[in-house]
């Protein structure tokens, strides 16, 4: 891996800059798409699967006899692994849905928040290079615990894994829809493809920049997460072994992936090079991985601090802190997608089944955006109830507010009920 010691600040940016196609670009590519789906529905989506993705489609919905025929293509070994995993997963989750508590601002005045589910929600499952299910579970779950009344999935694989993962998950419908199409489909709506409200979910960067086009035209979306990336923090306690294999972890996801090791030790940075090259040797995606690894750097930094600050600056979607007292290091980190401490806690945990979720900002978006959770499929709808005695504490604050600026509308509807028959 290219190796760059102790570079000035002013390098920094072009250091921390991810190898994704100028946006421009890709939504000159996608932009067509879209309209394509938005004209011609679903006969639209049918070219245009036949075009990217070599399938002719008959129906685009997944047959029910299909999803309900999943789970006996999957061994006994792999439906109790993604079980297991359902299981981390949802209990994870389950933990982030707040009660709403009740708070009384002033004698008389109380203000609370309500989570509901957005009714139609679309998930992506990315399936042009790998089977995602795991992705499934990341979306489907959280969905359900919201309350999403219409989960609906597409996806280009018709793995069994992801038909089985969507009907554990609850999800009711499923199309075999890829690509910028499918976000177009969801989008906007076809014949068989119902419309939603927000699109969540993971994919490369044509996917990643159709979420971004249909968000100017209203749909809500997650976040954008495209390609896969991780920086590793390790210092002379961390294994080089582990290293490589975690930046490889990444690397393998596509072409487009970047990883970065961060070090503070020369000696480290060289084991984790040769380890890399043996173990890229017998990678199965050895091909994607390289072309990975040439987009990517080992970086040499004089001190803790400027790792810190280098990593805050790169916003990496994945962090893995293999260093020495790695939560203490985790406190000074402000910008990234999702933290792995010490040497024993891999990044492929969380892409499958520690609980946490593996939907996560990519090319520095962890700079404001968070990862998927169970609030990204919820809305908070406040409600306020305020008592006569209540009305008259606030009212004449209101009514005070409400003339300065003018509008004595607002002003007469707190006075009408204080004073009341004046009006
Ligand atoms: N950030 C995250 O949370 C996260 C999680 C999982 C995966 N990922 C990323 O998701 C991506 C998955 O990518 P993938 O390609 O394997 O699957 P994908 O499902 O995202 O994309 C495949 C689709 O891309 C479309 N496509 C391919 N080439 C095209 C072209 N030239 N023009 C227009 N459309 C084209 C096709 O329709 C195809 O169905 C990877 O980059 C991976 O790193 C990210
Ligand atoms: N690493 C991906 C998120 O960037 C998630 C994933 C799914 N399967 C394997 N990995
Ligand atoms: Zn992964």
């Amino acid at each position: 891996m290219k190796t760059i010691t102790f570079p000035p600040r002013s390098e920094w940016p072009g250091l921390v800059a991810r190898p994704v196609q100028d946006a421009g670009d890709i939504e000159r590519k996608v932009a067509p798409i879209l309209e394509q789906v938005k004209t011609q529905g679903d006969a639209g989506v049918r070219e245009l699967a036949l075009r990217f993705d070599k399938v002719e489609l008959q129906s685009l919905a997944f047959p029910e006899e299909e999803l309900a025929g999943a789970e006996h293509k999957l061994d006994d070994s792999l439906k109790s692994a993604i079980r297991q995993a359902y299981d981390n997963i949802f209990r994870f989750h389950k933990g982030q849905l707040q009660p709403a508590e009740k708070i009384e601002t002033m004698p008389g005045v109380t203000c609370w928040r309500r989570s509901v589910g957005i009714e139609k929600v679309g998930i992506y499952i990315p399936g042009g290079t790998a089977p995602l299910f795991s992705t499934v579970l990341m979306l489907g779950i959280p969905a359900k615990i919201a309350g999403c009344k219409e989960v609906v999935l597409c996806t280009p694989s018709d793995h069994p894994a992801i038909l089985y993962a969507a009907r554990l998950a609850g999800v009711t419908k499923a199309f075999r829809i890829g690509g910028a199409q499918a976000i177009a489909a969801l989008a906007y709506g076809t014949e068989s493809v119902p419309k939603v409200y927000k699109i969540f979910g993971p994919g490369n960067q044509y996917v990643t920049a159709a979420k971004m086009l249909v968000n100017k035209d209203g749909i809500a979306i997650d976040m954008p997460a495209g390609p896969s990336e991780v920086a590793v923090y390790a210092d002379d306690t961390a294994v080089p072994e582990f290293v490589a294999a975690d930046l490889l972890s990444q690397a393998e996801h596509g072409p487009d992936s970047q990883v970065l090791l961060v070090s503070t030790s020369q000696e480290l940075i060289t084991a984790v090079d040769q380890c890399l090259d043996i173990q890229l040797a017998d990678l199965p995606r050895k091909e994607l991985a390289t072309q990975s690894i040439g987009n990517s750097q080992a970086i040499l930094v004089q001190s803790e601090e400027e790792a810190v600050d280098l990593l805050n600056a790169y916003a990496a979607e994945h962090l893995i802190l293999s260093v020495a007292d790695a939560e203490a290091v985790s406190e000074k980190i402000i910008n990234a997608g999702s933290i792995f401490l010490g040497n024993f806690t891999p990044e492929s945990c969380g892409d499958y089944a520690s609980g946490t979720n593996h939907t996560l900002p990519t090319n520095g978006y962890a700079r404001q955006y968070s990862g998927v959770s169970v609030d990204s499929f919820v809305k908070k709808i406040t409600v306020q109830h305020i008592t006569e005695q209540g009305l008259q504490t606030l009212g004449p604050i209101v009514e005070t507010m409400a003339l300065a600026e003018s509008l004595h509308g607002h002003q007469r509807a707190v006075a009408v009920r204080n004073e009341k028959g004046k009006f």
